[in-house]
């Protein structure tokens, strides 16, 4: 694990949208497709507004979600609308959105086995950037989550629902262990609140804190 201290928010931005366009650009290089993950969440606005403006062949790359909430698009909670109305948009509008939740019908009834089918063939992840909460959950593998244990250990669906207490309304979300194989991995993280739980995390198992889960291989990108 490598942690990035920068000495503002903006720094960050710019720092983790150049790190993360060159990681597809070289992906691009190398293979037909690249992959980009991405957390929902009020943190990563910003870097989905630099992102979309970055020159790359956006055509060739998917952006699938580290999670989604159970809400209808028209949700302001819906990880999906976040993306749409941030990082899909300008150069990015051409990239290849992949959702987790079907286009009719109520998206709390989500069947995340069916769902995975859409997924795999973007797998494993290029890039993936994660946010973390201050109760050290990141995509939707919350403490206490009536699924964690499963979504620790299982490959195989990639998708996954979980119900916690923390969480509001059900969420559906990648496995640690998808997750896990990402070439590249990034966690944005900001303010004093974030950095002092991301601390306590180093020293607890994935059962409790289970971003520690991802935390090995991870650029740790952090700003007051
Ligand atoms: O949809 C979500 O909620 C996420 O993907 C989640 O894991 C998020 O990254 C963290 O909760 C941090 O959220 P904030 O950036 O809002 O603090």
């Amino acid at each position: 694990m490598n942690i990035v201290e920068y000495s503002d928010r903006e720094a960050l931005m710019m720092g983790l949208s150049d790190s993360v366009a060159s990681e597809l650009r070289a992906a691009l290089a190398a293979n037909d497709t690249a992959t980009l993950c991405v957390p929902g969440g009020s943190s990563p606005g910003p870097v989905f507004d630099t992102l979309s403006g970055v020159s790359l062949d956006w055509a060739r790359v998917g952006v699938v979600l580290n999670d989604e909430r159970l809400v209808p698009e028209t949700s302001s909670r819906s990880n999906t609308r976040l993306i749409r109305e941030r990082l899909l948009v300008e150069k990015a509008a051409v990239a290849r959105f992949v959702s987790f939740i079907p286009v009719t019908g109520d998206p709390s009834d989500v069947d995340a086995e069916a769902q995975s089918e859409a997924v795999r063939p973007w797998l494993p992840i290029t890039t993936l950037i994660l946010g973390m909460g201050d109760d050290m959950h990141t995509a939707s593998l919350f403490p206490g989550g009536d699924n964690l244990e499963r979504a620790l250990e299982q490959r195989d669906p990639p998708l996954i629902t979980m119900r916690a207490e923390g969480a509001g309304e059900t969420r559906i979300t990648l496995t640690a262990p998808v997750l896990r194989e990402a070439m590249h991995t990034h966690l944005l993280i900001m303010g004093e609140g974030k950095r002092d739980a991301f601390e306590r995390a180093r020293s607890l198992p994935p059962e409790q804190a289970p971003i520690r889960a991802l935390l090995a291989e991870a650029t740790v990108h952090w700003a007051a």
